[in-house]
């Protein structure tokens, strides 16, 4: 039976500015949901979000009251071994919320999962490999801070994948830094963007000829996720992999955006999906599709970013890695012991459930008042 669920709010600085598009990011507010059990089992999940109002519809304030004031009320009590029934009753009763229904699905399977004695993974239909390739996001704004911090990157063995946060300046003051990132790279690192809605589809159409003849190997949602029209467009006319990250709210738009051939790769997000599961049937729409998949990321702290990893370590097919970096880039921690980053990868737990443990004192200490 479900006892108890309980949100909190983690307000953690960052280790450097982070500037998108649409937001430059101080700090990052991890939105954690513990779920208590009636057998003493404990889940967690993790709805973070990201820069506000400024990334999406949700907030971590307006995660935080909705689960607190209508979701939880509506699954207190029911079985905690029986995920898909409390997950059909949500998806049923309560519109939209999907980062708050991601974490709910992620905290019950988390408990699940160590009911059975297995790992996450395997309750996903199980695993085929151990650790997941890791891109770096390279976002101070600064060119010459940004190779410095790749090539830091690389001499450590961390990251060999970088993705390049652009659309806040000009098109040509853009399109500069990154072809001098990748000119001071070379052939050492594969190095992709990612615009965040901000081009028009004439910026695109400019911006897109040039990365791709400096040897740009990605662009992500380089316009609005409403125009899939020019998507479409933008996949047909360039070779470049072309990504869909603020287009995918689930499968629905994973079935959409398939079916008219409107992007080359998707960036499959737990939180934007709703969930672990419709984001493995994201997964499954690309796969039927021919559309190569990315393991992305909403910057989450080590639960989000464990619940991902198990989920694209089910993937066949994981041709664009992933970017799940998120702890990395805070400068504190809320699980006992850190997720494992070696070799470029990061290494899917092994241990039942998620595989992590929240340290209760820190988050004490760290939670916001
Ligand atoms: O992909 C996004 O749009 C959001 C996020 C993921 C990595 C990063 O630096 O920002
Ligand atoms: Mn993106």
């Amino acid at each position: 039976m479900i006892r108890e669920i309980e949100t909190t709010l983690v307000d953690v600085p960052t280790i450097r500015p982070h500037k998108l598009s649409v937001a430059t990011m101080n700090t990052q507010t991890l939105v954690l949901v513990r779920i208590l059990c009636e057998d003493g089992i404990e889940g967690w999940g993790e709805a973070t979000t990201i820069g506000g109002l400024n990334y999406g519809e949700e907030s971590p304030e307006s995660i935080k009251a909705n689960i607190d004031a209508h979701i939880a009320p509506l699954v207190l009590g029911m079985d905690a071994s029986g995920v898909a029934p409390v997950m059909k009753k949500l998806r049923k009763t309560i519109q939209g919320n999907r980062f708050a229904k991601c974490a709910i699905e992620t905290a019950l399977l988390d408990a699940q999962a160590q009911r059975l004695g297995v790992p996450l993974s395997e309750l996903l239909g199980g695993r085929v490999r151990d650790s997941v390739p890791v891109a770096w996001t390279l976002a101070s704004g600064d060119t010459a801070k940004d190779i410095a911090e790749a090539e830091r990157m690389l001499e450590a063995r961390r990251h060999r994948i970088f993705k390049l946060k652009i659309g806040a300046r000009s098109l040509r003051e853009d399109v500069e830094h990154v072809l001098a990132i990748k000119r001071a790279l070379g052939d050492r690192a594969s190095v992709r963007v990612d615009v965040n809605q901000a081009w028009s589809e004439l910026d695109a159409v400019r911006g897109i000829a040039r990365l791709e003849a400096g040897g740009i190997d990605l662009v992500e949602q380089p316009v609005a996720a409403s125009n899939r029209a020019a998507m479409r467009r933008l996949a047909a006319r360039f070779d470049v992999a072309l990504m869909a990250d603020e287009a995918l709210h689930g499968p629905l738009d994973a079935f959409e955006i398939a079916r008219i051939e409107g992007a080359d790769v998707f960036a499959v997000k737990i939180a934007q999906s709703g969930g672990l599961v419709p984001a493995q049937q994201v997964a499954t729409v690309a796969q039927l599709a021919g559309i190569g998949l990315y393991g992305g990321t909403m910057l989450e702290g080590g639960i989000g970013t464990a619940a991902t990893a198990h989920l694209c370590a089910t993937f066949t097919d994981l041709s664009w890695d992933t970017e799940l970096f998120g702890p990395l880039l805070l400068t504190e921690e809320v699980l006992e012991e850190p997720l494992v980053y070696a070799d470029f990868a990061l290494q899917v737990p092994s241990t039942p459930g998620l595989g992590v443990r929240v340290d209760a004192d820190k988050l004490r200490r760290m939670r916001r008042q």
